[in-house]
């Protein structure tokens, strides 16, 4: 339980299991710290992996509840708070996951289409490129980018666990200056059956992925990773997991990791990209709710602190000026944070669309029938808990035009 003193009021004389200090937080940055109220009342949501829609009676049985459909995204359904999932044996097979139902809104916006060549630039651990790859069906590929290896190997676990991996690529790399073009061209053009052999020139081609990679790659990877350490600005990308039809399988490692131009990017980019930046999570009721355990001393350090949310602001920019730099012409990317304040949501689209003449600001046609409201700049979004019973979410989509 909270300190009594970790109460606080709001202006309508609400009490609030906030600390002073982040009800101050969300008072600057223009935020009803009401919306907090919500929290224990907002509903956990699970996906359903398509295809399983005939077995949702089993699943009821072996999680003990009836499920209830949200009427207003596909395959989403309510989980009551006091059931457990992850002992279930529906949860390990991969049948169904959870994920908010705002984060899925995020991905419905990409409007993915079966063919799509996508990137997901802060992909870990890995909720939202699940569902990409789920959309994605049985052509296009996915490259999923994290500057965290420790997460994007959550990632590569859960990609295993649900059977989604065959067309996904996930690449350790700073994803502010992560250059490398979807396999597209090679897609089209090769086969996997030249998997074992050696190409011309003895460059070694890559085999189909295992978990367990020979001792000197691991030594190699690790040497790597050290080197890059030193200095993040010039390491490579570290390929950590790739699937079978990703386009990998046959590829060479100067093939894989080619430079490109921005002609080839013009026409051979990704057709859509998700930039779900790294963000002050300020909006994530539940990860507020974890400085109860880690201690309310800790938020000032890790929500509040204005240099942070500086250097976020800079971070989150350089990341969409580079999702979008590898978006082809004619392609989509969708911007996302679980912050709720304006300058690392409207503040960073402001600047972006300022320098990137380019780049169009879409009205997410989906989300005429979805429960949120417009951010402070028309066609974009906010989720919250009290208009949307989903945890806090900011959505702007924009296309790459021909100029
Ligand atoms: C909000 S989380 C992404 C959540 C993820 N999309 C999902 O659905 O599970 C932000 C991620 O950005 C990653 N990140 C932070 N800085 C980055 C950078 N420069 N390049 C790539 N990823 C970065 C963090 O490691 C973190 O995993």
């Amino acid at each position: 339980m909270m300190d009594e003193e970790a109460y606080s009021s709001s202006s309508d004389g609400k009490i609030l299991p906030l600390p002073d200090a982040f009800v101050e937080f969300l008072n600057e940055n223009g935020l009803d710290p009401s919306i907090y109220i919500a929290c224990d009342s907002t509903p956990r949501y699970i996906r359903l992996k398509p295809g399983f829609e005939a077995h949702i009676e089993e699943i009821e049985a072996e999680i003990k509840c009836k499920l209830e459909s949200l009427c207003w995204l596909p395959n989403f359904y309510f989980l009551p708070h006091d059931i457990r999932i992850a002992s279930s044996k529906v949860y390990q097979e991969g049948k169904i996951y959870g994920i908010d139902a705002a984060s899925g809104a995020a991905v419905y916006a990409l409007d993915i289409s079966s063919g799509d060549h996508v990137l997901d630039l802060c992909a870990a651990p890995g909720a939202k490129l699940c569902m990409i790859a789920d959309l994605l069906g049985s052509s296009g590929s996915v490259t999923g980018v994290d500057i965290a290896q420790h997460r994007l190997a959550a990632c590569r676990t859960m990609l295993q666990k649900y059977a989604l991996g065959d067309r996904c690529r996930l690449f350790v790399a700073d994803g502010t200056t992560f250059s490398l073009l979807p396999l597209r061209v090679c897609l089209d053009s090769k086969s996997c059956e030249q998997t074992e052999s050696l190409l011309e020139g003895k460059s070694l081609v890559y085999k189909e992925w295992t978990s367990r990679r020979p001792w000197k790659e691991r030594k190699r990877a690790s040497k790597v990773r050290e080197n890059g350490a030193s200095n993040s600005q010039t390491q490579d990308p570290e390929l950590i997991f790739y699937g079978r039809d990703s386009g990998v399988v046959g590829m060479s490692k100067n093939e894989v990791c080619q430079d490109i131009t921005n002609y080839e990017v013009s026409k051979h980019g990704y057709d859509k990209v998700l930039v779900d930046a790294e963000c002050t999570h300020d909006g994530s009721i539940r990860h507020i709710q974890k400085f109860e355990q880690w201690g309310w001393e800790t938020l000032h350090r890790r929500v509040l602190d204005a240099e942070r949310t500086d250097d976020l602001t800079t971070l989150q920019l350089q990341l969409l000026t580079n999702g979008f730099r590898l978006l082809k012409v004619g392609g989509t990317l969708v911007y996302s944070t679980c912050s709720l304040t304006v300058a690392q949501n409207e503040g960073v689209v402001e600047k972006f669309l300022s320098q990137n003449g380019s780049a169009e600001l879409l009205e997410i046609d989906s989300a005429k029938t979805w429960p949120c409201k417009s951010g402070r700049i028309p066609r974009t979004l906010r989720f919250d808990p009290s208009t949307s019973c989903t945890s806090g979410l900011f959505v702007a989509k924009f296309m790459k035009l021909a100029i």
